[in-house]
């Protein structure tokens, strides 16, 4: 696996399922300005308030091949592991894949993370341990404080400075 961050703005992300962890898979997609289309029949409340609001699409059936023929980013997360892992087959292999119910499956993992400032920590265990990813998450967030993001803007603007002309 190798670690990327990527700007998400502007991006069509479609999210297959409508529960829990599409909803936790969805929430920082949407603060990095992606466009978010969920398909399934059913949705919690907070995706249902989102579709209201238009933040989001919601589209209230099943997921089909077409609905993400063009998207970057697919997130596979219903509660079928047979569907998720179809979507993983049907999608191209010059898309991003999610399937939260496999890590064999797709070629992308979500990592544990958390940002300070520009800060960014994401950690992963290659699916061996979600739940240690969170305890190392937990440990590092105790490590670096909000003070960091503050010097890091500092860093930053002396780093601007330096490469002016
Ligand atoms: C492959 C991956 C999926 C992906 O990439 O999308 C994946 C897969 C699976 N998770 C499962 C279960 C749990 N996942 C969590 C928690 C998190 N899981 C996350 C990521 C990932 N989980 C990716 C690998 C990341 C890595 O390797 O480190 C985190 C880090 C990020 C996030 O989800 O937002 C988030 C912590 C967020 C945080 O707080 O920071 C908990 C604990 C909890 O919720 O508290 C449990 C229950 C305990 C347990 O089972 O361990 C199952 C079995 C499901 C079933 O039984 O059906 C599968 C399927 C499988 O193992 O194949
Ligand atoms: N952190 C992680 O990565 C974790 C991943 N999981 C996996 O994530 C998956 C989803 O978990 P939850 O959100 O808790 O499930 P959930 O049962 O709350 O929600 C599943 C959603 O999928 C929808 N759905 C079912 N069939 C569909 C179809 N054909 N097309 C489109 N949507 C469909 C349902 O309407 C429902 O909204 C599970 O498969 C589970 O294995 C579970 C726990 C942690």
């Amino acid at each position: 696996m190798f670690p990327l961050f990527i700007r998400m703005a502007g991006k069509k992300v479609v999210i297959a399922g409508g529960g829990q962890i599409a909803y936790r898979r969805l929430l920082p997609l949407l603060d990095e300005g992606a466009c978010i289309t969920v398909i399934s029949p059913k949705a919690i409340d907070a995706i249902v308030h989102l579709a209201e609001q238009k933040r989001i699409t919601w589209h209230a059936r099943s997921i089909e091949p077409s609905d993400y023929a063009d998207a970057f980013f697919i997130i596979a997360a219903t509660n079928d592991p047979n569907i998720n892992e179809q979507i993983a087959t049907y999608a191209s292999p010059n898309q991003l894949v999610n399937v939260a119910s496999n890590h064999l499956f797709g070629n992308v993992h979500v990592p544990a993370f958390f940002s300070r400032g520009k800060l960014q920590i994401a950690i992963t265990t290659g699916g061996a341990s979600p739940t240690l990813a969170k305890q190392i998450k937990k440990q590092l967030e105790q490590q670096f404080d909000e003070s960091i993001a503050q010097h890091l803007e500092t860093l930053y603007e002396q780093r601007q400075k330096r490469k002016e002309p």
